[in-house]
């Protein structure tokens, strides 16, 4: 077996969403103080500041931001998976890794963008979809072998979304350093509406609690990981397999615990999470210092282990960063908009997982036998295909075979 492939540097794209304002900051009297200024600049403006205040008259009132993308309230889902996501699906199938993490305060539309509605499906949806079609596309060509796990990281601990009663999991490393969840489900269904059943169920097993902020808070952060292997149908002796894992994160809220009014449980859930938080702060600090001489703790929290090749490593990332527009949210909104600034500075290095795999003697029975039934299949779509124009020439009406429907 023999590794390839070249890496080359990529910056971390930073998109940024604002969600509409909510009905209960309408009742609070909440003006909106985030706006959208075009595709990629957002201006936030405190509202502490009186603009009629002559000692502070210099001082601008309004800070801008820029990112690679910036939506608001107008912003449909298709929209925000188009100039976010989809994009990153080519390269997936080639063997290039990636990872679109959700980021933000309690309440701010971070499950929205991931995961939606059964209305409005959000990006896990969009991108399994357009997945499979990119599979579908190039099958005549290329075998895949698609994978699904999804997780949830709740006090530090690691719970599968797919099969709750399996206990807590541990990740492991494996011998190229790559790190895996031992004992995870793993689904290798290419049936969209049947993902998005399963995730709309594994969501409900999510730890959500009501917080003051969010009715139905989702406490912990969930992991949903796909993983593509492609090689091609024509078997050689030397044999190029490609594979990449995707990752889509939907991150806990990111609310200082006070804030929520949180006591007991709640804080210490509260410092937990903030610990995952925290470690992830400080990997994009680190990550994004100029100089690149700060130190990169990965292994200070489970989330930061498990993104430890999407932050500094091979992937392609994607951070979505999501506030309220809310006058009642500036404060968290500004940490928000600063973390996301800081983010855009972190470069990965990118390279195509690429295997070349030369057999042994001992494996070309199994290399004939899959050869043998490549043709089988190969001349039952012939044969389906003369059926086809048989029955157009004679019956000139469907005949019932897959080209007709
Ligand atoms: N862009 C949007 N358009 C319409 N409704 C939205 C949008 N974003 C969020 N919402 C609504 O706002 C509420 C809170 O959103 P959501 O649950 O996605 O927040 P969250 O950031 O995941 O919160 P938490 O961290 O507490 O889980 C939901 O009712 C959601 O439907």
């Amino acid at each position: 077996m023999k590794e390839t492939g070249e890496s080359k540097e990529q910056q971390l794209t930073v998109a940024l969403r604002i969600r509409p304002l909510s009905d209960a900051e309408q009742e609070e009297g909440a003006t909106i103080v985030a706006h959208r200024v075009d595709e990629q600049v957002v201006v936030l403006m405190d509202p502490m500041e009186d603009p009629d205040d002559i000692l502070r008259a210099n001082r601008s009132r309004e800070k801008t931001y820029m990112f690679d993308v910036a939506f608001d309230f107008s912003a449909s889902q298709e929209e925000v998976y188009r100039a976010t996501t989809k994009g990153l699906i080519e390269g997936l199938i080639s063997g290039y890794n990636a990872t679109v993490f959700a980021y933000g305060p309690t309440g701010c539309g971070k499950t929205y963008t991931m995961l939606g509605t059964d209305k409005e499906p959000g990006i896990y949806v969009r991108t399994l979809n357009d997945l499979f079609r990119a599979i579908e596309e190039t099958s005549d060509d290329m075998l895949y072998s698609v994978s699904m796990s999804y997780l949830e990281i709740y006090n530090e601990m690691i719970r599968d979304l797919l099969n709750p009663s399996s206990g807590f999991l541990d990740l492991r490393e494996d011998a190229k350093g790559v790190i895996q969840v031992a004992g995870i489900t793993e689904v290798s269904t290419i049936n969209a509406q049947e993902i998005m059943e399963l995730l709309m169920k594994g969501n409900k097993l999510r730890t959500q609690e009501p917080t003051a902020a969010n009715k139905t808070s989702s406490r912990s952060h969930a992991v949903l990981q796909v993983a593509v292997k492609q090689q091609s149908r024509s078997r050689d002796v030397l044999q190029e397999v490609r594979f990449a894992r995707l990752f889509m994160i939907d991150l806990a809220g990111s609310e200082r615990a006070a804030q929520t009014q949180n006591r007991g449980q709640r804080l210490k859930e509260g410092a937990h999470i903030n610990r995952s938080l925290l470690a992830l702060g400080n990997c994009i600090n680190a990550l994004s210092d100029k100089a690149g001489n700060k130190y990169v703790n990965y292994r200070d929290s489970k989330l930061t282990r498990l993104l430890k090749d999407s932050l500094g490593g091979n992937s392609r990332t994607v951070m979505i960063a999501h506030i309220s527009p809310a006058s009642v949210a500036f404060e968290e909104s500004r940490n928000t908009l600063t973390y996301a600034d800081r983010a855009k500075s972190i470069r990965t290095r990118v390279k195509k997982n690429l295997i070349n795999v030369s057999y042994h003697i001992a494996q070309y029975t199994s290399i004939i036998s899959d050869l043998r039934s490549e043709i089988q299949r190969l001349k039952k779509k012939i044969a389906d295909q003369a059926g086809h124009i048989y029955s157009i020439t004679y019956y000139p009406f469907f005949c019932g075979c897959w080209l007709c429907l």
